[in-house]
């Protein structure tokens, strides 16, 4: 928290730029990251900087400042939004999201642990156990997510090569519930080829630094990874102390998590399995192929509980289905087999990824949840998934990546308008439309039926004969030659940056990115032989043969082509984009500052150019072109009424929205604000930062001025306290009521006005001190205490005293409050109307209270027939 105390630096919110110039933005981003201000707003969005390094911003004590508080209270952080989220969802009931956002080694897993560490620690503080373990099973996951998610890329040491959505569910109390989480194109050609200097996923690693020796010896591998095909790239750069301590945490939490011993063993087994495959060779004599040596291929099989031929038939060669119905086995080539085993390969290890997650999920899943019972089921969804890549060599993953962030960043905008476009309908405001850059075309581009991108990959792909990837280009050239964001050396002769039949560049909303189309044909068919399938499904082991249900087919029942890739992906990316829209979005967009990986530089270029293609920028001039601030009259109030020269004593208010508009006339800001149903809104945010200003310059004077009169009333609040419970204590003495000063104390420290009790003990004199007497009914509300005094009350002053709780309980109508029964009531009557004692004011006062409604007509009635 002390990083976060002392003087804000530059604005913390970029709507109060002067003007929204990209020098400004910048020149405000850079100071605030020196000073170590990470986190800024525009509006409810934050913008985060990688600090690259652990800051003392994260701890307890920054969550319980967090709790419960509005953005502008204190400076900008994860945990506001986070706060945000989570009070809209629990006020309002409504589904919210968080969407994280930036490019790799930006910060995006970091945020959504922090964000989940921050939702964990303010729910259930009643520590139910079931609630417990959600967030225990849903932090957990993470540490198992990313040993089998994450690589060591060049640009980041613990890149995640998958996208996350986590949806956390909450009752009606907001404790969490449940959970699910859904992947997105997990990067699997990792699994078989990595880029120099770079790893394969950290769990393969992780196994080998980290696995007992007995356990690699039951695996038959050996520890060190540049002895796998699979693993060599990483060997060097491998750390291998931080994954054997990883190994362990991971085994941890999957225990904790509810995996089996079983499932455990399985895992790895994969795991092996996978890294064995990455070592078998293949040789042809030209009529055949064959393996080479046979020890991997016994290993595998014992690994995935198979039989060896199975495991050499699969690898070998491919069943067909003839026209004629019958079914050959057909030899491969040995660049077929080579093929074969590495899909196979990658394929094991994204269903392994996709059998762990989902079973995850079954551990969290919200069980037995009755919306009678539990009230509305809410949800909170973190995303945290890959941003905008452009490499030097961009393939079809990058081609993915970028369509996917071309769906959410039309999300944004687009939500980000209907949301102010809302607002202002809903407090009566007139909206003048903004013109932003609609990014649909190029989602067409991509996704159109028949005519995207995507279309005609898989058209390509469903050719019969020899489909190249040039012959794929060409057919894109021809289709969209007149599209304004697609073109092609051969459609642009003049540019020399792109190869001729080898490339095609997409404008995007972030940058030109170039693609290369090789492979791309391979990437979208994704073909696994379904030898493989048949193969894991006949598994001996349980839960390998779950991970492959399709399995069970046989070739001549696999009558429908599978999806393709990028088809699949689109249809999970347009799932998930319904399912945010239909949410309250909050926005977290990362930045990473440098790629050195460096603390204190900071790169005017590559943040220049993450700012403009995050869209801030448009972000910043959407929420000012409207109005750049918005608040509800009370909280504007509560803010600013010290710049006021005017004081209003509380009760001569009218209304808040009327004080404000005083304030905002007193300013001259008239011309400059609307007035909603319930909310004040600010054009420009030089007005607010003029209030601002103000209201800075005169904290400090406040500040003395209310620690001298903040002394002088706590003084005068205990100097009130102790005469209230003396007179407590005076007064019980009277009657006999046994009490002790500290339990006196004890019992009526949530006593809102301890003296207007002392003074309602002294019992005056009625009818005159009655509505007095009404104003002070806390003991009254007591039972406890109203049975404790009249049973210690004398006879004598007992009729008094019970006359007068009749005709209050009587007088306030609010008989449940006063926490007697009817009876008792009654009771009281009974006791007044014989009693020579009762005043002929009382009774006066009786008759009054029978005119008023019909209980008291029934009440005293009876009393007063007798009493006149
Ligand atoms: N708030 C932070 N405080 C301290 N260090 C941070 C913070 N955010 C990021 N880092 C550092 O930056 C590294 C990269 O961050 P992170 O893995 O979250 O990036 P990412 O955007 O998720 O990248 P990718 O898309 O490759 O997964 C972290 O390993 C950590 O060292």
């Amino acid at each position: 928290m002390a990083e976060l105390e002392g003087l804000e630096f530059g604005k913390s919110d970029f709507v109060l730029l002067d003007e929204v110039t990209m020098e400004q933005f910048m020149d405000n981003l850079k100071l605030r990251f020196e000073k170590g201000r990470i986190y800024t707003y525009i509006g409810e969005v934050v913008v985060s900087v990688n600090p690259y390094r652990q800051m003392d911003i994260y701890g307890k004590d920054t969550i319980d400042a967090y709790r419960g508080r509005e953005l502008y209270e204190n400076p900008p952080h994860l945990y506001a939004v986070s706060d945000a989220a989570y009070k809209a969802m629990k006020r309002r009931a409504k589904d919210t999201c968080i969407v994280i956002s930036g490019e790799s080694g930006a910060g995006k897993t970091e945020a959504s642990k922090y964000i989940m560490q921050y939702i964990a620690a303010i729910t259930n503080p009643n520590q139910r156990v079931e609630v417990e373990s959600v967030k225990n099973v849903l932090l957990k996951s993470n540490c198992v997510l990313e040993a089998f998610g994450n690589a060591k890329t060049n640009r980041n040491d613990n890149s995640s090569r998958f996208g996350k959505y986590m949806d956390i569910n909450f009752n009606f109390n907001g404790d969490p519930t449940g959970g699910n989480i859904n992947n997105y194109l997990l990067e699997k050609s990792r699994v078989v080829q990595q880029q120099d200097g770079e790893r394969n996923f950290h769990s393969f690693y992780q196994l080998l630094h980290g696995g007992s020796d007995e356990m690699l010896g039951s695996f038959h591998l050996q520890r060190d990874p540049a002895l796998y095909t699979y693993t060599k790239e990483g060997a060097a750069t491998a750390t291998s102390n931080n994954d054997r301590s990883s190994h362990k945490a991971v085994m941890s939490a999957l225990e904790a998590i509810g995996f089996s011993q079983e499932e455990i063993t399985s895992i790895y087994q994969v795991l092996a399995a996978i890294l064995l495959l990455g070592n078998v060779q293949f040789e042809s004599d030209g009529e055949s192929v064959q393996i080479v040596g046979l020890e991997a291929v016994n290993h595998i099989s014992e690994l995935i509980a198979s039989d060896v031929d199975s495991v050499c038939k699969s690898l070998l060669f491919r069943t067909v289905a003839t026209g004629g119905g019958e079914v050959i086995e057909k030899g491969h080539t040995e660049q077929d087999a080579c093929f074969g085993c590495s899909a196979f390969a990658k394929a094991l290890y994204e269903r392994l990824f996709g059998w762990i997650v989902n079973r995850i999920n079954s551990v969290i899943e919200v069980k037995d949840y009755n919306p009678v019972l539990h009230g509305k089921n809410t949800v909170i969804g973190v995303l945290d998934i890959y941003g905008f890549e452009i490499f030097d060599n961009n393939s079809f993953e990058q081609f993915c990546i970028n369509y996917c962030n071309e769906k959410l960043q039309q999300l944004f905008i687009e939500l980000i308008l209907r949301q102010e476009q809302g607002e202002y309908q809903r407090e009566g405001i007139t909206w003048q439309h903004i013109d932003y850059f609609n990014n649909q075309i190029i989602v067409d581009l991509v996704e159109q039926p028949h005519k995207g991108i995507i279309s005609i990959l898989d058209e390509a792909c469903l050719t019969v004969g020899k489909v190249t990837d040039t012959v794929c280009l060409e057919s894109m050239d021809t289709k969209l030659a007149q599209h304004p964001h697609y073109t092609s050396r051969k459609l642009s002769p003049t540019d020399k940056t792109m190869d001729f039949q080898k490339q095609f560049r997409i404008r995007h909303y972030a940058g030109d990115v170039t693609y290369s189309v090789e492979g791309f044909l391979d990437k979208n068919k994704d073909l696994l032989f379904q030898d493989f399938k048949r193969l894991m499904y006949n598994s001996a082991n349980p839960v390998m043969k779950e991970m492959w249900p399709d399995g069970q087919l046989s070739i001549t029942e696999v009558t429908k082509r599978p999806l393709t890739a990028a088809t699949l992906f689109k249809n999970s990316i347009v799932a998930l984009v319904d399912k945010l829209g239909c949410k309250e979005p909050y926005y977290v967009r990362c930045i990473k500052p440098n790629e050195m990986k460096s603390q204190v530089l900071f790169d005017d270029a590559r943040c220049q150019h993450q700012v403009a293609y995050l869209g801030l920028m448009e972000n910043v001039m959407v929420r000012r072109a409207g109005f750049a601030y918005r608040q509800h009259y009370a909280r504007v109030l509560q803010r600013y009424k010290m710049t006021c020269e005017y004081t209003w004593p509380n009760h001569l208010m009218a209304s808040d929205r009327e004080a404000v508009e005083a304030i905002i006339t007193q300013h001259g800001f008239q011309d400059d604000v609307a007035y909603g149903h319930t909310k004040l809104f600010v054009r420009s945010p030089r007005s607010l930062y003029t209030l601002e200003q103000e209201r800075a310059a005169l904290i400090p004077i406040l500040v003395l001025f209310l620690q001298k009169v903040w002394r002088g009333a706590l003084a005068r609040r205990r100097c009130r306290r102790m005469r209230a419970i003396y007179a407590i204590m005076g007064c019980f003495k009277r009657y006999k009521v046994k009490a002790h000063f500290r339990e006196v104390e004890r019992r009526f420290t949530n006593v809102r006005t301890m003296a207007d009790y002392g003074r309602s003990v002294e019992w005056p004199t009625p009818p005159a001190a009655l509505s007095q007497f009404h104003n002070n009914t806390v003991m009254l509300h007591r039972r406890w205490w109203a049975r404790q005094i009249v049973k210690n009350i004398p006879p004598s002053d007992m009729l008094e005293v019970r006359a007068k709780v009749a005709a209050l309980t009587a007088l306030s109508g609010e008989r449940k409050d006063w926490g007697v029964s009817r009876a008792w009531e009654r009771d009281y009557l009974a006791n007044v109307r014989d009693c020579p004692q009762t005043s002929a004011a009382f009774i006066r006062v009786s008759k009054e209270l029978r005119n008023r409604d019909e209980h008291n007509q029934v009440l005293f009635s009876g009393f007063l027939s007798e009493g006149e």
